[in-house]
C-alpha cells in the first residue's frame, strides 16, 4: 500500500490485537471472539445508557449526533484509509462512504427533536394522543462491504430515536465500527450508548438471543438472515432484514447510451463488485447490443484495479481468499455453461510486489447469458456483469422479476411513460431510473421477497426504531356497566 494505516485503539468489548503492518494478503489484527459474559455486559451497560439517553429530548440528542458527524467529517480522511484497510476498497470509494456516514447521522440528529405524536380529540372533551418512544437496546449485525457505512445507517437512526445499540461487525471488519464508538463517546453519548462486540455467527446469536434486546438489525446474506429471524422470533423481538440481490437493470433502444453504459458501470463494479443492489443481469434491447457491448468492453478494461491507498485506483481488493476463489469458480462455471467472457474475469496480480498477495480480480464482463445461467441466478458478489439480450418490454419485465430477490432494479430510456410504468412493474425495493446505484441518505433502503424487509434511511425508518404509545384521556366521569 502506498501508506500505512494506524488501527484505532481498541475499546473495552473488542478483543483485538493491532499489527503494524497491513499488506494485502496479511492478518489485519488478531481477535477473540466475545463470548457470553462480554455479550451480557455489552447489553447491560447499554441498557444504562438507554435510561439516560432516552430520558433527553429530541434537541439534546440532536446536538449531540451533530457533533459526532462534525468528528467524522474532521476524522474523514483517516478513517477512510483505515476502511480501505479493512475492506480494501478504493479510496475514492471508502471517502464517500465516510461522507454517507456522517450525512447519515447529520439527517437523524436533524430528525431527532421532529419525533412527535398525535392529538385525537373525542367525545365529552376527553381527548388522547400518541407517543413515540424507543425501543430500548438495539443490536445491529452488520457484514464486510460498507463497514462503517452500515454501522452509521443502524445507529444514527437508532439513536436518534433515544434507542442504544450493540454494534457486531463482521469478523472479517472489524475496524471501522471500533472508530465510531469512539465518535460517539467523544461528542457527548453516555458510556455504553453506542457499545461495539467482536466475533462471528456464534457472538452474533449470543446477541439476537438475549433478553434484553428490543430490535435486531441485520445486514448479510439471506441465510444468515433467515437464521437472525428465527432466533429473533423466540423472543418477539422486531427485525429488520438488509439481505442479498441479483437485481436487474434494463437498457432501452431509446435511453440516452453514454448514460446508460456510465450507469451499468456503477451498476457493476463499485467496491469490487461487493455490493447487496447491484444490477448485474444486465438486460439490454437487442437493437443496441453490439454498441452497448462495445463501449461496455472498452470502459471496463482499462478500470485501474490495484493499490486500494492510491487515487487514481478504481477497484481494489476482495475481501478475502476464499471469497476470491468463489467468484472465481462462479466465472468459471459461467464459461462451461456457456457464457462467453468478453473481459477480466481473472486474478489479476499487480506489478508492485508488495500487492502480489492480494485477492484482486479484473472486473469481467460476460455475454451469451441465459436466464437459466447460475451466473445469472445467484448472487455472485464480485466485479462480474452478466448481459443479455431482451426485445420487448413484456418479455423484460417477466424475466426481470422472476427471481426469488428484490433489493434494486434500474432502467435507462427517455420514454417518460415507459420508465414509471416500467418501475411501477419491478418487484423491487428500489428503483432507479436512468442512473444506478446512488444512495441519498433521506432515501429509503431496503428489500421485497427475499432481498429483507423494514428499511434503512429517509423518514421512515423512524418507524422501524421506535413504538407508538397511545395515550387516552377521560374528562368527565367513567361510565361503567357494574
Ligand atoms: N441489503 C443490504 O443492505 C446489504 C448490504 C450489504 C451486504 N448485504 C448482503 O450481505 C452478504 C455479504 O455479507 P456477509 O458475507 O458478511 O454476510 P453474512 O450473512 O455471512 O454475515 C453477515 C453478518 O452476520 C454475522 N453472522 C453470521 N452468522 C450468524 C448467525 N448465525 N447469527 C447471527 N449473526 C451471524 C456475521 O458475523 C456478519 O457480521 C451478501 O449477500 C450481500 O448481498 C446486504
Ligand atoms: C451502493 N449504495 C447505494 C451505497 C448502497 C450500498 C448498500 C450495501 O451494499
Amino acid at each position: 500500500m502506498c501508506s500505512q494505516t494506524a488501527l484505532p485503539s481498541c475499546n473495552v468489548f473488542n478483543a483485538c490485537t493491532p499489527l503494524s503492518v497491513l499488506f494485502p494478503g496479511r492478518v489485519l489484527c488478531d481477535m477473540i471472539p466475545c463470548g457470553e459474559e462480554e455479550v451480557d455486559e455489552a447489553i447491560k451497560s447499554a441498557h444504562s445508557a438507554y435510561l439516560k439517553w432516552s430520558k433527553l429530548s429530541g434537541m439534546e440528542r440532536a446536538r449531540i449526533m451533530l457533533e459526532a458527524a462534525r468528528i467524522i467529517r474532521e476524522r474523514r480522511d483517516e478513517i477512510a484509509r483505515a476502511e480501505v484497510a479493512n475492506n480494501g476498497k478504493s479510496i475514492t470509494e471508502a471517502q464517500v462512504d465516510i461522507d454517507v456516514a456522517w450525512q447519515c447521522i447529520e439527517y437523524y440528529a436533524g430528525i431527532a427533536p421532529t419525533l412527535s405524536g398525535q392529538h385525537i380529540q373525542l367525545p365529552g372533551g376527553s381527548f388522547a394522543y400518541t407517543r413515540r418512544e424507543p425501543l430500548g437496546v438495539c443490536v445491529g449485525i452488520g457484514a464486510w462491504n460498507y463497514p462503517f457505512q452500515i454501522a452509521a445507517w443502524k445507529s444514527a437512526p437508532a439513536l436518534a430515536c433515544g434507542n442504544a445499540m450493540v454494534f457486531k461487525p463482521s469478523p472479517m471488519t472489524p475496524v471501522t465500527a471500533v472508530m465510531l464508538a469512539e465518535i460517539y463517546k467523544e461528542a457527548g453519548v453516555p458510556d455504553g450508548l453506542f457499545n461495539v462486540v467482536q466475533g462471528g455467527a456464534e457472538t452474533g446469536g449470543l446477541l439476537c438471543h438475549h433478553p434484553m434486546v428490543a430490535k435486531v438489525s441485520f445486514t448479510g446474506s439471506v441465510p444468515t438472515g433467515k437464521k437472525v429471524m428465527e432466533m429473533a422470533a423466540k423472543g418477539v423481538k422486531q427485525v429488520t432484514l438488509e439481505l442479498g440481490g441479483k437485481s436487474p437493470l434494463i437498457i432501452f433502444k431509446d435511453c440516452e447510451l453514454e448514460n446508460a453504459i456510465k450507469g451499468a458501470l456503477m451498476a457493476n463494479f463499485l467496491t469490487q463488485g461487493e455490493v447487496c443492489c447491484n444490477g448485474t443481469r444486465v438486460f439490454v434491447q437487442r437493437e443496441i447490443m453490439p454498441q452497448f457491448l462495445e463501449e461496455v468492453v472498452k470502459r471496463t478494461k482499462v478500470i485501474s484495479v490495484g493499490d486500494p491507498m492510491c487515487e487514481e485506483t478504481r477497484m481494489g481488493a476482495l475481501i478475502s481468499k476464499p471469497h476470491m476463489e468463489k467468484v472465481l469458480g462462479f466465472i468459471k462455471q459461467a464459461k462451461e455453461q456457456g457464457a462467453k467472457v468478453l473481459c477480466g474475469g481473472e486474478r489479476f496480480v499487480p506489478s508492485d510486489p508488495k500487492l502480489k498477495d492480494g485477492y484482486f480480480v479484473s472486473p469481467c464482463v460476460l455475454d451469451n447469458c441465459r436466464d437459466d445461467m447460475t451466473c445469472v441466478k445467484e448472487e455472485i458478489f464480485g466485479p462480474v456483469m452478466s448481459v443479455l439480450p431482451f426485445d420487448t418490454e413484456d418479455e423484460v419485465l417477466q424475466r426481470a422479476n422472476n427471481t426469488t430477490f428484490g433489493l434494486a432494479s434500474g432502467v435507462f430510456t427517455r420514454d417518460i411513460a415507459r420508465a414509471h410504468r416500467v418501475a411501477e412493474n419491478l418487484q423491487a425495493g428500489t428503483c432507479y431510473i436512468n442512473n444506478y446505484n446512488v444512495g441519498p441518505v433521506e432515501v429509503p433502503f431496503g428489500g421485497y421477497k427475499m432481498s429483507g424487509f423494514g428499511r434503512e434511511n429517509g423518514q421512515v425508518t423512524i418507524e422501524y426504531y421506535s413504538q407508538l404509545k397511545t395515550v387516552v384521556v377521560e374528562m368527565g366521569d367513567v361510565e361503567s356497566f357494574f
